[in-house]
């Protein structure tokens, strides 16, 4: 079912961040928000994820919708490892599974570490696999690849191309390569107040050309 954002409107102390914007998003594939630091994508994410409240305006079709968030900060749970971690957001618990998500991203030796225990980069590709492993419907990755390195990144971009390919998967990237590669739409940002400067459809330009 398609997203769609109507009217939203949300102010932090006076200053609006989101102002009667509008937005019609696909039900499922890949788009991915380009824009600069504090335009209001966070804010967006968070009202979408039911997080925030909208001061006015409405977030509809997301009725019964899963949504799996990955914030910017990974949001570990520092107390347990890294494969319960993932585990936590399993229907049903089953440690063979979180397994098999952190090998995924590459950590099947560091399942028994803690968050404090891991590197910036690794702790993000927890947080990664664990968004991946709950498998929503609609999934929310706040600058998921910014700590690593660009080979590890080119494998997470595949391992998010390839998964969840019937969700809807809302990207913020500030790498213009990693959003042509990865997005079936692309929404170029400005703001505050966040506004849509800009629409492409990289699949679409490939098969003009
Ligand atoms: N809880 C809050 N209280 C007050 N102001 C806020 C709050 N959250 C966000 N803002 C302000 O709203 C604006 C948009 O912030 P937001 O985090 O949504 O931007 P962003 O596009 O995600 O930026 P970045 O790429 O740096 O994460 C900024 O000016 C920020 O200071």
């Amino acid at each position: 079912m398609k997203l769609t954002i109507q009217d939203a409107c949300k102010s932090y102390e006076g200053r609006p961040v989101l102002e009667q914007l509008c937005l019609a998003l696909p039900g499922k594939g890949t788009v991915c928000l380009f824009g600069p630091s504090g335009c209001g994508k966070t804010t967006l994410f968070n009202c979408i994820a039911g997080l925030e409240k909208l001061d006015s305006g409405a977030i509809l079709g997301m009725e019964g919708r899963r949504v799996a968030y990955m914030f910017q900060e990974d949001r570990l749970l520092p107390w347990i490892n890294a494969r319960e971690n993932v585990e936590v957001v399993l229907r049903h618990a089953d440690e063979k599974q979180a397994q098999k998500w952190l090998e995924a991203v590459g950590l099947g030796e560091d399942g028994d570490k803690r968050p404090s225990e891991l590197s910036g980069g690794m702790r993000q590709r927890v947080a990664l696999a664990r968004a991946l492993a709950f498998g929503g419907d609609v999934i929310l990755l706040d600058e998921p690849f910014r700590a690593l390195d660009p080979k590890t990144r080119l494998r997470m971009e595949a391992l998010v191309q390839e998964h969840s390919r019937e969700a809807l998967k809302l990207l913020v990237t500030h790498d213009r390569e990693e959003a042509q590669f990865l997005a079936d739409q692309i929404l170029y940002l400005e703001g505050p107040p966040l506004r849509i400067v800009r629409r492409e459809f990289p699949s679409d330009r490939r098969n003009d050309a």
